[in-house]
């Protein structure tokens, strides 16, 4: 079928360097936007150089005490564990300003898509889902999933929230679980123990929010096929009862295959394939990245469906960049389905699609 060529807004990072500071894997965010420059996708874009968020804009979903609390320690180097920093979300020098980057990058590629002039927007800086009002959590500091929602929802009525994360978007659900204007599905690892432990089968929503929450709960080693083919049933359901006027697609690439997770058996295909399903409803659809810690996979990841999105072909081999060792040995873009079992048999796929099918026609 011939697509139509599509205006795509994507948000540039001047201390994009620096943001690589603040996430677990340290050059990822500067080797995601070196090999989509080297791929030659820079020209098929519309570079948006990103602002960063005020503090006003910060405080739309964040207490102040907590904001106040991470601005005082953007200089200093030493902090006590309250507010949920501590051993998971360090506090590290320029915190603060980190979070300001971050958010405004969401914000503007959402503020892009208010205007009307784009169709996507691509923010690969973002995604990070399970920051909460007050508390950091999971490498979390600044929910900017949550800022660009309340940014789309000025302009558009109901707004769907799809994360593709390996782990639960919990800090998303928990901010809009009672409303109906936002509708929130994430698809995730859902086992004793595995962080955050909720996004069970019945964690649907509360009040107005009622069933407003969607959640696919799956064990270890699922592959592309149904992955895709769980995530287009449910969303078309979800497409037809909430009949969203715009998108948030949270592409965290931690259920790659080879990702030091080792839990989903996932490639960029499968990964692409989610996101193409839900660009074909041509809404205005903003992308954000998210989880992913075996880097080079995820520079793959999200260069490939930046590509797809731009319906623009992709190099066999991985072009010459500035973290070009970083690919070997294949030097290519394929990230391999690994050999690992299954654990989701086809009838517990298709009896908790049925769930939540059920869930969201009642
Ligand atoms: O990816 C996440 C957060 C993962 C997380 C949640 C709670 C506590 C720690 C983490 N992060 C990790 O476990 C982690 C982060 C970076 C790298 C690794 C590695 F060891 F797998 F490489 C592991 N959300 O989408
Ligand atoms: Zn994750």
């Amino acid at each position: 079928s011939v697509k139509m060529a599509i205006k795509v807004a994507y948000i540039l990072s001047k201390i994009i360097h620096k943001t690589d500071d603040f996430i677990p894997t340290e050059n990822r965010n500067s080797m995601v936007h070196a090999l989509i420059e080297s791929c030659g996708l820079l020209k098929h874009l519309c570079l948006v150089a990103n602002r960063q968020a005020t503090d006003s804009e910060l405080e739309l979903f964040h207490s102040p005490e907590y904001l106040q609390y991470m601005k005082k320690y953007n200089d200093a180097i030493e902090c006590d564990d309250s507010f949920g920093f501590g051993y998971d979300c360090p506090l590290k020098q320029g915190i603060y300003n980190y979070c300001k980057e971050v958010a405004g990058a969401s914000i503007s590629a959402a503020k892009m898509l208010c205007s009307g002039q784009f169709q996507v927007a691509i923010n690969w800086l973002g995604g990070w889902h399970h920051a909460k009002r007050a508390d950091a959590a999971g490498y979390c500091y600044v929910n900017d999933c949550v800022l660009a929602i309340l940014q789309l929802r000025t302009a558009y009525a109901r707004v769907l929230y799809i994360d593709l994360d390996l782990h639960h978007g919990d800090g998303v659900q928990d901010a809009f679980c009672g409303t109906n204007k936002v509708m929130t599905f994430s698809i995730h690892k859902h086992e004793p123990g595995f962080f955050p432990g909720t996004g069970s089968l019945s964690d649907t929503g509360f009040g107005k929010g009622f069933r407003y929450s969607v959640n696919i709960p799956l064990k270890d080693g699922i592959t592309d096929t149904p992955f895709v083919e769980i995530c287009s049933k449910v969303l078309n359901e979800v497409k037809i009862k909430f009949d969203p006027l715009a998108v948030v697609i949270q592409a965290g690439a931690d259920g790659l295959n080879e990702d030091p997770m080792r839990s989903f058996n996932l490639t960029p295909v499968g990964l692409s394939d989610c996101v193409q399903f839900i660009l074909k409803w041509n809404l205005p659809t903003l992308i954000l990245g998210g989880g992913g810690y075996n880097e080079a996979n995820v520079a793959r990841c999200w260069t490939k469906i930046t590509a797809d999105v731009l319906n623009e072909e992709l190099p066999c081999e991985i072009p010459e960049n500035q973290y070009f060792p970083s690919y070997g040995p294949s030097f290519d873009f394929e990230v391999v389905e690994g050999l690992k079992k299954d654990r989701n048999s086809k009838e517990y796929l298709k009896s908790i699609t049925n769930t939540v099918i059920d869930n969201l026609s009642k």
